[in-house]
């Protein structure tokens, strides 16, 4: 019997911004991001979205097109960096905001005896969320799952990872029908703990929060969004623990070469070419390439076999992620929906392929993987639409965005959307500050 995934949905925010707009308006060559990075596009969440609303757009859409009955899910395990709560799990909200639409066909309650949880290792947490799920699906075979990955990827203003923003949602059903892949279980494990990326709890005394009550605008915000990070080392950290996954997924499988096997290689993308950038080290290891100074590293990331090489293999998942940017956990799914959409709309038959997956969470930890095309793939990825969906999110200018991101605004930038969308954020009743209440627009 094999288990992965059986089915795939997702969610972006509904606004973006043109990463040229935010080039010219930084002082940065536009080349540099879209050249040099890949960067097209900014997703950027309106003021009625976070974390939690694109988690229930992806679940709901899930239960949707896939006509599942959200009784017979056991568990929703969600990987997200991004929460809205630090005790009350981002899950427990996405799962109650599905549960109301679909009050009407279900009854209420319909998760009442579902597991629900966060997961949280930076943009790895997701993998973990999958690698738990699908050991439970091993031990329950007749059971369910589904695996939300779910972040609002925000830097600081004018700083080296603004132009790396991005967000959304990709939400999966894991069980022992694997229509889209069959996930294998081997799995290529490399931890360290180090200062990559990381975003501490805010540490504020109440005097300053007197005196200062406009660096506290709500009063309750207890983790900082925007991360503490030093971009070049977490490439490093990125760079080494792949490598350190890779091999040790090597190890345990016994094989050799196996990135040579994988139709699609399967990056976390916090920026569309990160993928092809690092993964020169590995390629050099493996063909006995010399890898140590600089030159040489360009060299290898220069040539025609490497070149080639990416195009086969790394080009068509970096796709999405052009268009939407960072999504964190989200990143390495949405990499796999955009190679598989892009092979459906080329009419490529992908049954029986091998793919390979290398996740990384900052702080630090990465896992390599693999997984085969199922049979059924066409049947998941007709409901998708991918590219098509992208074009219908609404445009800011340079200065919304700049409002949005310093959370200026009170309305929403598009009065008129659809779907989950923030309400309002208790503030007065001590028993109860805090507390997000969401609706739904259909
Ligand atoms: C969160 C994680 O997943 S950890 C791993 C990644 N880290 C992050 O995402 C943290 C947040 N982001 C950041 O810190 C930064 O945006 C980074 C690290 C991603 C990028 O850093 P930068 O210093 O802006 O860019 P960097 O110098 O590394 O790369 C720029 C690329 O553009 C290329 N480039 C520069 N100018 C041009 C141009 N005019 N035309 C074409 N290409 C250009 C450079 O050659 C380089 O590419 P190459 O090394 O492949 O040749």
């Amino acid at each position: 019997m094999g288990f992965g995934i059986e089915a795939a949905s997702y969610y972006v925010p509904s606004l973006y911004l043109e990463i040229k707009d935010l080039a010219e308006k930084r002082g940065i060559e536009p080349a540099k991001l879209e050249k040099g990075l890949g960067l097209h596009k900014m997703g950027f969440p309106d003021v009625h979205e976070d974390a939690a609303t694109f988690a229930a757009e992806a679940l709901l859409k899930l239960i949707k097109d896939y006509n599942l009955n959200p009784k017979e899910i056991s568990r929703i395990y969600l990987g997200t960096e991004s929460a809205i709560d630090a005790a009350k799990p981002t899950a427990s909200y996405a799962m109650q905001m599905a549960e109301k639409v679909l009050e009407t066909e279900f009854g209420e309650r319909c998760f009442k005896n579902c597991d629900v949880v966060d997961m949280t290792f930076a943009c790895i947490g997701a993998v973990d969320a999958l690698h738990n799920s699908l050991d439970f699906v091993r031990v329950n075979p007749e059971k369910k799952a589904i695996v939300i990955a779910s972040d609002y990827a925000k830097y600081e203003l004018a700083s080296s990872g603004e132009y790396t923003q991005g967000g959304g949602a990709v939400a999966l059903l894991v069980s022992a029908k694997p229509d889209l892949i069959e996930i294998e279980n081997n799995w290529g494990v490399a931890t360290e703990s180090v200062f990559d990326f990381f975003k501490p709890r805010r540490q504020f005394k109440k005097e300053d929060l007197e005196n200062s009550p406009e660096n506290f605008p709500d009063k309750i915000e207890i983790f900082t969004d925007e991360p503490v990070f030093d971009g070049q080392y977490s490439n490093q950290c990125y760079q080494d623990r792949i490598r350190e996954a890779y091999n040790h997924y090597k190890e345990i499988t016994k094989r050799d070469k196996p990135y040579e096997d994988w139709k699609y290689l399967i990056f976390h993308l916090p920026y569309a070419f990160h993928g092809k950038r690092v993964f020169t080290e590995i390629y050099s290891l493996e063909n006995g390439l010399s890898y140590e100074t600089q030159d040489e590293q360009k060299t290898v990331a220069k040539s025609e076999d490497y070149l080639n090489f990416i195009n086969k293999k790394i080009e068509k998942s970096q796709r999405a992620s052009s268009e939407i940017g960072n999504m964190y956990t989200a990143s390495i799914f949405m990499a796999l929906l955009s190679a598989m959409q892009t092979s459906f709309n080329e009419n490529e038959e992908l049954a029986g392929n091998e793919i390979g997956f290398l996740g990384y969470g900052s702080g630090s930890k990465s896992k390599v993987f693999a997984g085969k095309v199922s049979e059924n793939w066409k049947k998941v990825v007709e409901k998708w639409n991918l590219f098509e969906n992208l074009k219908h999110r609404l445009a800011i200018d340079f200065d919304t965005y700049e409002k949005l991101h310093r959370k200026q605004l009170e309305h929403s930038v598009n009065p008129d959307y659809k779907g989950f969308g923030l309400q309002s954020v208790e503030l007065e009743n001590p028993v109860l500050k805090g507390a997000r209440y969401y609706g739904y627009k259909g």
